[in-house]
């Protein structure tokens, strides 16, 4: 699946009271991907909001994927990021069918990327390029982990991750990224048309 542009994730603390209108504007800005990334355990709450959000992202023709939850994706019918730890890639291929997208963490591992390729996954993604205030933690990615995956996995598109904002993203699109994955450096803006105008520039950047 031919897969490029920019990809937002949802922050629940970030978009907490403005996630709806954050959101839109950043589909009117452009959207390939959108994840609903939830990490709190409230099943009703993430049910309504994610199908909150696969009716914006429906009417302006992005792709909705669920973070963590094939379960919750399944019943949505849109697709899941699974991490490492979030459950093997096969049963949710199986779940969600041959046309849902199914993301994958690899970390900076090419062969986690090759493996998960194999197992399934649209799309495969690295990170973290930069420090991230969204996950702290995150573990980090050299530059040249882009290059890399580039030459080993032709056709299956690369997602980059981590700290990623307009005044970085340049050389990760340079090396070969497909997908840019952006909590902060979107969503951190302080208002609707400011979130437009970021969405709008990072799709320019990927328009090369
Ligand atoms: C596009 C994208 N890439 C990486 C991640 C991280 O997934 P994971 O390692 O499972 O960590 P959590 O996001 O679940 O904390 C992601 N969510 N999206
Ligand atoms: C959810 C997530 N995963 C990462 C990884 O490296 O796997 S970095 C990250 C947070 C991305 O948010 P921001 O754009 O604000 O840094
Ligand atoms: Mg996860």
């Amino acid at each position: 699946m031919k897969l490029r542009g920019l990809y937002a994730i949802t922050d629940s603390q970030l978009l907490a009271g403005k996630c709806l209108k954050y959101v839109e504007a950043a589909l009117d800005g452009g959207l390939t991907l959108l994840q609903y990334r939830d990490k709190s355990t409230d099943e009703a709450r993430r049910l309504r909001e994610a199908e909150a959000l696969k009716h914006l992202c429906d009417r302006y023709k992005a792709h909705l994927l669920i973070n963590d939850d094939a379960e919750l994706a399944a019943r949505l019918d849109v697709g899941v990021h699974l991490g490492q730890t979030d459950g093997p890639l096969t049963p949710a291929r199986a779940l969600l069918g041959p046309k849902a997208i199914i993301g994958s963490t690899c970390h900076d591992q090419i062969e986690l990327a090759e493996q998960a390729v194999k197992e399934g996954a649209t799309y495969v993604a690295f990170g973290r390029f930069f420090t991230s205030s969204t996950k702290p933690g995150a573990a980090p990615a050299a530059l040249d982990v882009i290059n890399q995956a580039r030459a080993r996995l032709v056709n299956v598109p690369i997602c980059v991750i981590g700290g990623i904002t307009l005044d970085n993203a340049a050389p990760l699109v340079e090396r070969g990224a497909d997908l840019l994955a952006v909590v902060h450096g979107l969503f951190g803006a302080d208002s609707t048309q400011e979130v437009t105008r970021r969405a709008r520039a990072f799709n320019a950047l990927l328009s090369i």
